[in-house]
């Protein structure tokens, strides 16, 4: 089987489990972040160094990778690890929520997405078969559903469809993946704000004993503490036996509470999309270094970070690289961002090992954010 997930200690403290997901490109230990490298390659890092900070899984994106270069070109390329010299596992979305984001440009009906290309403008059309088809020809070791994320905030009755949508849509999925036995396809549960409709979906997607389970419609832009009360009572309802992931998800404080509430994998663009303006996330919370107060701070980025960057330049020279628009500085910050999600999920299993994850958040919430919550 394509996917295999062993649960190895429940957290004595909290919903959070120690894991490990065996897929045919190596084994990814969980909660694990995964950084985003959405045109076959993680801006501005090369796999060495994503394997030097100990990346273990990347996430590219089926709507890009369609628009440009073609899944076509990558499939004759031997596949995305081949095409972008990766050799470890790699997730691929389903283009569902790039093609909602392009907002009134697409138009959605049973049999799927219709939409103009962001690039070319030409019309487009993406469908549970068509999204199955385009991951396949990419190869990633696990692929999403095509589904619709509903927009926050919804009504009921538009959620309701939405979801019931998506599930047909899910069947569809399962009905035309075409390599089950090296591609693990994850369902992803749907359900806007409304309990019963999140019970519903998580229900029925336990039904069709997937390998893998994603929570969607969130980090949408609905208030964090609604993000958690929703998966709260969502990740009870998925097996123990599977990997869960949030999507979209996120900033330090959402990667610890989202492994406290039983989450085992993440993504997220903030690191890498911050690091571009230079802004970074320390021990001590978050530094724009291209502020005009480090312009003699000659000290590291962060004291407490043995990443390369930390190790070899200042916040004066990154400053000074940044206000260049050096690309050597979007380097040396995305390096760093990565490195410290990285580093916190490292220091995440480590707590759960010890089951002292919940004394973790508060120190670290603590020493970041300067409150405890
Ligand atoms: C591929 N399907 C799919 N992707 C998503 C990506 C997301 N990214 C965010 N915040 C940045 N929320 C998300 C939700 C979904 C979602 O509900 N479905
Ligand atoms: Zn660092």
């Amino acid at each position: 089987m394509a996917v295999r997930y062993e649960l190895l200690k429940q957290c004595k403290q909290s919903g959070a489990r120690l894991g490990r997901l065996h897929t045919p490109h190596g084994v990814i230990e969980t909660p694990i972040f995964m950084p985003v490298g959405t045109l076959a390659t993680v801006k501005t890092m090369s796999p060495e160094e994503l394997k030097e900070m100990d990346a273990q899984i990347i996430l590219s994106n089926t709507y890009h990778l369609f628009i440009r270069p073609g899944h076509e070109i990558v499939k004759e390329a031997g596949g995305l690890h081949k095409f972008m010299n990766w050799d470890r596992p790699i997730l691929t979305d389903s283009g569902g929520f790039q093609v909602f984001s392009l907002g009134d440009l697409r138009k959605i009906t049973e049999e799927g997405v219709q939409f103009r290309s962001h690039l070319s403008g030409e019309k487009l059309f993406l469908s549970p078969e068509k999204a199955m088809e385009i991951q396949n020809a990419l190869g990633a070791d696990i692929i999403m559903a095509f589904d619709e994320c509903p927009p926050y905030p919804a009504e009921y009755e538009y959620v309701k469809n939405s979801t019931e949508r998506t599930y047909r849509w899910l069947k569809r999925c399962k009905e035309a993946h075409g390599r089950p036995e090296d591609q693990a396809l994850f369902g992803i549960v749907q359900g806007g704000e409304y309990r019963e409709l999140r019970e519903e979906s998580a229900r029925q997607l336990v039904d069709l004993d997937l390998p893998g389970y994603a929570v969607g419609g969130l980090s949408v832009g609905e208030p964090h503490e609604m993000m958690f009360e929703i998966l709260g009572y969502t990740t009870p309802l998925l097996p123990k036996d599977k990997p869960r992931y949030l999507m979209g998800v996120g900033s330090p404080e959402a990667l610890i509470q989202g492994a406290i509430l039983g989450i085992d994998m993440f993504d997220c663009v903030l690191p890498t999309r911050i690091a571009r303006n230079g802004t970074t996330m320390t021990s001590e919370g978050r530094l724009v270094v291209r502020n005009a107060k480090f312009t003699r701070d000659f000290g590291p980025l962060d004291p407490n970070c043995d990443c390369y960057t930390c190790r070899n330049y200042s916040r004066a020279y990154l400053r000074h690289l940044i206000k260049a628009d050096e690309t050597f500085g979007l380097r040396l910050t995305t390096y760093h961002n990565l490195y410290f999600l990285l580093n916190l999920m490292h220091q995440v299993r480590q707590a759960i090992m010890e089951d002292r994850l919940l004394d973790f958040r508060d120190e670290f919430m603590m020493k970041y954010y300067g409150t405890l919550n």
